[in-house]
């Protein structure tokens, strides 16, 4: 059987990483409409599976648990599927194995955002967002610095600033498709 990691370009799961908030669940739902694929949340997944929100999950699972569930997911959906669009939890990509698989097997694009337009969002997404609890705003900040520095492994990068999410999925499509033309265009 084929191996995933040797499929051609085309074929590849797009995989959207990013800090809370920068629109990878909003975004990544048009990019797979745009590309008639398939959307995956992994956050949305893991939801539907434990028939519990993400908060409750930290709460009463605690969050190595949902770390841990969200890794194999993530390296499940890399490995065994094809031709999705899949938008990981911000936290997720800090974890080396799904670091690992998403790099091996798929076109990653991270979503930026500079921390003045960042802040801007904090209001509509706080009261969700379990790591983001009992935080002031620098040591969100912090947090926002810190992971960048796993984030700057990619393989195509979008600034999002002043971007509204159908202008941003569109950016996204067309850099994508650019990638196909140029990298297989003798396949
Ligand atoms: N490009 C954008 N411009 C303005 N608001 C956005 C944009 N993308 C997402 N949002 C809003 O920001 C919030 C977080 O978006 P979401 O897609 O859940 O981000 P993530 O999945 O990265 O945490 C939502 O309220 C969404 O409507
Ligand atoms: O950054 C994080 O640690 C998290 C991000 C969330 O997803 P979004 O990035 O889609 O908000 C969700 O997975 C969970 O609340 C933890
Ligand atoms: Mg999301």
């Amino acid at each position: 059987m084929k191996e995933y990691s040797e499929l051609p370009l085309r074929e590849k799961n797009i995989v959207l990483i990013g800090f809370m908030g920068v629109g990878k669940t909003t975004i990544g739902q048009l990019v797979a409409k745009k590309l008639y694929r398939d959307f995956i949340d992994v956050d949305q997944e893991i939801e539907n599976r434990h028939h519990m929100s993400i908060p409750a999950i930290f709460e009463q699972m605690g969050e190595d648990y949902f770390r841990k569930v969200e890794r194999e997911l993530i390296v499940d959906l890399c490995t065994n599927k094809r031709l999705k669009v899949i938008s990981l939890g911000g936290g997720a990509y800090l974890q080396e194995e799904v670091r690992n698989a998403c790099l091996s097997h798929c076109i990653v694009f991270f979503l930026d955002l500079s921390w003045d337009c960042w802040k801007e969002r904090l209001p509509l997404i706080v009261n969700n967002r379990p790591v983001l609890k009992n935080k002031t705003l620098e040591e969100i900040e912090r947090l926002f610095l810190q992971r960048r520095e796993a984030y700057s492994i990619h393989n195509s990068r979008l600034l999002t600033n002043d971007l509204d999410p159908e202008t941003a999925a569109n950016q996204i499509v067309e850099s994508i498709k650019w990638t196909w033309e140029v990298y297989e265009s003798n396949e």
